[in-house]
């Protein structure tokens, strides 16, 4: 059986019609789990925790994806920089995700913002912003650029998961931040980083898999196969859950 891989999606309003709101997510988290073998689910923010919880008991794995800013009342701290677009119930939801995933050990993968999260979710801090919070770093936020640019390297830590997984010591990445991980949280480790010292990877030892990046695999992984098998690896961790899980479903229902 393929398994289910929840991503939450984000509300905006299109300009067109402002009386319509819609849920989304960017179409390349999509395809880059269905290419790894994984059957993308699309998580709405939703009302009622007890439906999310519901939803949450038929998915074998988590991507929390790229997108707006976390405002920094979820780790505690008063805003002291320039935020950009912040919605704070897509921060309780995805906040839900991450401790839900943690505790039940789901394998999750986050990316950019995933990755703040899963480090907020564990008690960690972010930098507001980049420029004014780490002046003398590289550029992080290339706007302007092709979404698959290769801006920096990052090494990754010789005995992490992450280096077990991508197969290699150090490898470029394309840069989409303005905000980053500043305090890991409680647990987390720093499993890649930049030149400058921004945490560029990180994972949570004693989870299955609970690996995320600060870069965008999901506008990398069709150029570079390293990345490719990231999120191979999420579906693995994901079919070995579910396989887990069938037998004892089965001999419950016999
Ligand atoms: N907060 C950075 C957003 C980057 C992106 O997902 O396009």
């Amino acid at each position: 059986m393929r398994p289910l891989i929840g991503i939450p999606c984000r509300a905006a309003f299109r300009s067109n019609h402002p009386e319509k709101p819609v849920y989304y997510s960017n179409k390349s988290y999509v395809q880059a789990v269905e290419s790894a073998g994984g059957v993308p689910v699309l998580i709405p923010m939703m009302k009622d925790l007890e439906n999310l919880h519901a939803l949450l008991a038929r998915l074998d794995g988590l991507l929390l994806s790229g997108g707006i800013d976390v405002h920094p009342s979820s780790y505690q701290e008063e805003v002291d920089a320039a935020l950009s677009e912040t919605d704070p119930e897509l921060d309780k939801l995805e906040l839900v995700l991450a401790r839900w995933a943690w505790q039940e050990d789901i394998p999750t993968l986050g990316i950019c913002r995933g990755m703040q999260l899963i480090n907020v979710s564990l008690g960690g801090t972010l930098y507001q912003d980049l420029e004014t919070g780490y002046q003398d770093g590289l550029q992080h936020a290339n706007w302007s650029l092709p979404r698959n640019q290769l801006i920096h390297s990052v090494s990754i830590d010789p005995n992490s998961q992450m280096r077990q997984v991508l197969g290699v010591d150090k490898v470029m990445v394309n840069s989409l931040h303005h905000q980053a991980v500043k305090e890991l949280g409680k647990g987390v480790l720093a499993s890649g980083k930049a030149e400058d010292g921004i945490v560029e990877l990180l994972e949570v030892p004693g989870r299955t898999f609970m690996l995320a990046t600060q870069c965008h695999p999901e506008e990398l992984y069709r150029d570079n196969p390293v990345w490719l098998h990231l999120f191979r690896s999420l579906v693995k961790a994901c079919e070995k859950k579910l396989s887990a899980t069938i037998p004892t479903a089965m001999s419950a229902s016999a």
